[in-house]
């Protein structure tokens, strides 16, 4: 179980944002631009502190400003996928691959495994400028996996993709899960992404939980209740 309770002033903007999430599955949460999607995920990988509250995944806990408890960011464990893919270009796809490998430990996930599991097999001796844009978020995505997070976090990954190329890496992604048995909490605005890929959803409105639930429950109320603007 991911457990969020946490505030936080940015600006003129309060973040006040508390939501239960289940520890297996896809999260995304969803929102216009604005709600305070990015704030949370950052809040919740360390890049940002909270004013104040609690963070909790699977009973470890990540903040709780009333316990002073500020996990730093390396110990998380969070991998984290950026909109854009943000791989070294001077290096090979296997040594981006093995970048966040942990030295002197030995691995329980091997790069066979993921190269097979995210199709990249054939891709390892090429440089992230000869890739696509679905294949570099793919490596990004491998990348995180090796290093063998403990929950995974995805703002807005398919953001610079075009629909072929997002069409193409929903599958890799829906597959994380289960494969790993660790939780993915991912930010979008797409309704198509949220409807491709979450097994929960969490609604964000002006740094507000608007909505929490399964998402047969809450996509349905997405289409008709809070619709973003075609454009988006
Ligand atoms: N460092 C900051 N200082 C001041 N205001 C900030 C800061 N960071 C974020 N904000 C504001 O907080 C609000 C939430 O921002 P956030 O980036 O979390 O939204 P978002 O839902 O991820 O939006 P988008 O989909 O456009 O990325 C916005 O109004 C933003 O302008």
């Amino acid at each position: 179980m991911l457990e969020v309770n946490v505030t936080k002033k940015l600006g003129t903007t309060l973040i006040n944002v508390s939501f239960e999430a289940p520890e297996k599955g896809i999260t995304v949460l969803y929102g216009h631009s604005g709600a305070g999607k990015t704030s949370v995920i950052n809040m919740l990988s360390g890049l940002l502190k909270p004013d104040k509250g609690r963070i909790c995944l699977n009973g470890n806990v990540l903040f709780d400003s009333a316990k002073k408890i500020n996990t730093p960011v390396h110990k998380r464990k969070a991998g984290y996928i950026f909109q854009d893919k943000r791989l070294f270009p001077f290096m090979s796809v296997r040594k981006n691959l093995l970048f966040g490998r942990k030295r002197g430990i030995s691995p329980k996930v091997r790069l066979e495994d993921i190269t097979a599991l995210l199709g990249i097999s054939d891709l390892l001796d090429r440089k992230p400028d000869f890739l696509s844009g679905g294949e570099g978020q793919r490596i990004a995505i491998g990348r995180a996996l090796l290093a063998e997070p403990d929950f995974l976090l995805m703002d807005e990954p398919m953001s610079s993709l075009d629909q072929d190329r997002k069409n193409e890496l929903i599958p890799y992604i829906r597959k994380i899960p289960e494969k790993f048995g660790i939780p993915v909490v991912l930010v979008t605005h797409a309704y198509e992404e949220a409807a491709a890929l979450a097994d929960h959803v969490v609604l964000l409105d002006g740094g507000r939980v608007t909505g929490n639930g399964k998402s047969k429950m809450i996509l349905p109320r997405i289409n008709y209740a809070a619709p973003l603007s075609p454009a988006q």
